[in-house]
């Protein structure tokens, strides 16, 4: 959808904003472009909407040489959300999102029905904040204009330059999540430029990380935070990569354990016979349906097969018959497909050893810290090798 070609910007003063810059973003696809201040991620984005032209070099969209596109029929295709917002003060924010439409010559009701549309969808009542001036609104609000007003001609591509950096890190999370949401719907090509990693890595399907000018590495977020591809990219990620990483990491059937699976309404005795010869500790309880109940202690088995668990007598021991007697509920759960890191902090919320992983209610198996461990380290190596996770083995220190 847009494609760089040996892209080159100099300065007459000698500076070289952009060295030689070769990549692709696919239809529909965000990419970040992340780096420390003044690596050339602005002039990057700034050539592909003809701000700046390049030095040398071609920028491809849609197949077309974005030199021959008159630029101001370029930009209509291609919807800008800065930093600094650049709302027009005095118009109010309904007529601010409707600044591309007007200028499009649509009729005027359309152009305010499409304002009031793009508002609810970025999360803005129309009717509260349609008639605002902009300076009645918070950093947050504002940006979410900025956002309605750059989809508002429905564009197939977005430039986004550092749009959530103006606010604090609480509503800049929100943004981002609001943002994910509405990208899952509306599929823009978009390129959004950031100097934060973490927002890099939590947007982008792929991260084009910036040295001076250059591209250093262009990959998915997993890829560049498991094998970077250059010290400088290393570094540039953080040493704690391996943390962050555990945010893009998917959860896989293969990472799964298979503990011993017994029923609610199972014999309490023989399910305890069972955990004995498989010398289980602990098995996973479903209920009648197969959905997750939680789960029961070989011990607390065994002493119904013992006739009495907890010296409560003989009542405990004619009420102990089946597994559900002794089971515990456990309603912490995750779908396949969650993030590792969601699985460790669902771990210690509960403070459990283990959790359960459920395909739509069907449970698939349990994740516990040591499989979780080894999910990373097989994807991470699987990354750095292009292989499929389950295609790789990974060595553990013996007892770890
Ligand atoms: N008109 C200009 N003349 C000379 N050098 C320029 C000019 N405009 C930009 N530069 C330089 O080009 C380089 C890249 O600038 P650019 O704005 O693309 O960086 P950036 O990565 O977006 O930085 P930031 O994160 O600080 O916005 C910088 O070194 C900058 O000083």
């Amino acid at each position: 959808m847009i494609r760089f070609e040996h892209v080159t910007k100099s300065y007459a003063d000698g500076t070289t904003a952009v060295d030689d810059l070769s990549f692709e973003v696919a239809e529909g696809e965000l990419v970040t472009l992340v780096g420390p201040s003044g690596c050339g991620k602005t002039t990057t984005m700034k050539m592909v909407n003809r701000l700046i032209e390049p030095t040398a070099g071609h920028i491809y969209l849609d197949g077309v040489d974005i030199s021959t596109i008159d630029p101001v029929a370029l930009r209509r295709r291609i919807g800008y959300v800065i930093q600094q917002v650049g709302l027009f003060p005095h118009k109010t924010v309904l007529d601010n999102t409707a600044t591309v439409p007007h200028l499009l010559g649509w009729p005027r009701k359309k152009a305010r029905d499409r304002a009031a549309e793009l508002l609810d969808l970025v999360g803005l009542d129309p009717a509260q904040y349609g008639d605002r001036y902009p300076d009645q609104l918070s950093g947050g609000q504002r940006q979410r204009v900025g956002v309605a007003r750059a989809l508002a001609a429905d564009p197939p591509v977005l430039l986004m330059d550092e749009p959530f950096g103006a606010v604090d890190p609480v509503v800049r999370e929100h943004l981002q999540t609001e943002f994910l949401r509405l990208q899952s719907t509306l599929h823009k090509t978009v390129l959004f430029v950031t100097h934060d990693i973490e927002e890099a890595v939590r947007l982008g399907d792929r991260i084009a990380v910036y040295g001076t000018g250059r591209v250093e590495q262009f990959d998915t977020p997993a890829t560049v935070l498991g094998a970077p591809a250059t010290p400088y990219v290393a570094e540039f990620v953080g040493a704690d990569r391996g943390l962050k990483r555990l945010s893009v990491t998917p959860i896989e059937t293969g990472d799964l354990e298979q503990p011993p699976v017994v029923r609610l309404d199972d014999d309490a005795a023989r399910a305890a016979a069972r955990l004995d010869e498989e010398g289980a500790a602990w098995a996973v309880v479903l209920d009648a349906d197969g959905g997750l109940h939680g789960w029961v202690s070989a011990a607390g088995l065994k002493a119904a097969g013992g006739g009495t668990e907890t010296g409560a007598g003989a009542a405990t021991a004619a009420t102990g018959r089946e597994v559900r007697d002794h089971a515990r509920r456990m309603d912490a759960w995750l779908p396949t497909g969650a993030p590792l890191k969601q699985a460790f902090s669902t771990m210690l919320q509960h403070d459990a050893g283990w959790i359960a992983v459920l395909e739509e209610e069907r449970f698939l198996g349990v994740l516990t810290p040591a499989a979780l461990h080894a999910a990373l380290r097989r994807s991470t190596a699987a990354d750095a090798g292009r292989l499929a996770r389950d295609e790789v083995v990974v060595e553990s220190v013996p007892g770890a």
